[in-house]
């Protein structure tokens, strides 16, 4: 569990964070998310003491971090950003293998562990453990930049707009390969963005600064549904407020007996997916199955239905 105790720093007596203070589950994704100049790079860098707090404190398992060494704190948490900072002049299997090497871990674990990753995120490691850097596709470099910064199994994996560089479907691919292998490896991530749609996509928990402030930290169905400020519910965008609700919703909460005509949608898809199939085929239903297995239909009065009871 991550602790942020009304953590704070003042710049020329400005104040870049305000008195901040949550709680980070283990095994969690939080996404902090705001405008630019909210003060969000600044509180995932307090966390790993890249800047020092100008008061408060965090702690990590009930451990403050101002008690361990600021380069002992960095190996234990990992820190990944846009634009992924490899190291140009090593292989992709050094960049993965960087932190394992410096906490001493034999030769043997290390290339374990460099194998393990480039799988995790499909890619082969005969085929890539060896190339540069530069010989790799801008989506693969970033996904060798999460893999190392997940290396040493990190107690907490701090990302900084880690996706801000990739182009959207690209971009999309990412945040679920980051999705599947969080819940894989049980990782606690603490990640900013100022895309609120990524934020919703990503968090189990949406953490929203303004001004230095946190203003709402809550699952993303309550920051849809109840946005704590006017400020809040400007970012999330009153008109697609209803479309990003069916989003989290999947299809199976509202499948019905029945049938109905067309090409079925997975259980697991979502109450968005449903609306886009019935908009797209004029049907006012869409069929839903499960492994092959029928399971009913989904219709669209329920969609609507559903859409305006605001979580
Ligand atoms: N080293 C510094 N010295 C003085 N002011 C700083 C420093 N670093 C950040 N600030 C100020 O602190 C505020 C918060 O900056 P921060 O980078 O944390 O915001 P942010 O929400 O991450 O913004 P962005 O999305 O643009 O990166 C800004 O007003 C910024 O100008």
């Amino acid at each position: 569990m991550i602790e942020i105790d009304r953590i704070t720093k003042t710049y020329a007596g400005i104040r870049a964070v305000d008195s901040v203070s949550m709680t980070v589950e283990t095994g969690t994704i939080t996404v902090i998310v705001g405008t630019s100049g909210s003060g969000k790079t600044t509180l995932l860098r307090m966390i790993n003491r890249l800047e020092e707090p100008t008061s408060g404190e965090v702690r990590i398992n009930g451990e403050s971090t101002l008690s361990v060494k600021p380069h002992i704190l960095r190996r234990r948490i990992g820190y990944a950003i846009q634009g992924h900072g490899l190291f140009p002049h090593h292989t992709v299997g050094r960049n993965i293998g960087a932190v394992p090497q410096l906490l001493g871990w034999p030769r043997d674990k290390i290339n374990a562990r460099v194998d393990e990753l480039l799988e995790l995120f499909s890619m082969d490691p005969a085929q890539f453990r060896d190339r540069y850097p530069a010989e790799l596709s801008g989506g693969q470099q970033q996904r060798v930049g999460v893999a190392r910064a997940l290396a040493s199994r990190p107690d907490l994996l701090l990302m900084d707009e880690p996706f801000g560089a990739l182009d959207p479907i690209i971009r999309t691919r990412a945040q679920e390969d980051l999705r599947r292998i969080q819940q894989r490896l049980g990782s606690t991530i603490m990640l900013v963005t100022h895309d609120m749609e990524e934020a919703i996509r990503l968090g189990d928990r949406v953490a929203v600064m303004d001004g230095g402030k946190l203003v709402q930290h809550a699952t993303p169905a309550e920051i849809i549904a109840k946005p704590a400020t006017e400020f809040v519910a400007n970012m999330v965008g009153d008109v697609e407020r209803p479309l990003r609700l069916l989003s989290l919703i999947s299809v199976r909460e509202l499948v019905e007996d029945g049938t109905a005509e067309g090409d079925p949608l997975p259980a697991g898809a979502s109450l968005r997916d449903a609306l886009s199939a019935c908009l797209w085929t004029g049907r006012t239903s869409v069929p839903v199955e499960e492994d092959g297995t029928p399971l009913g239909r989904v219709t669209l009065d329920a969609i609507r239905a559903r859409a305006g009871q605001h979580a």
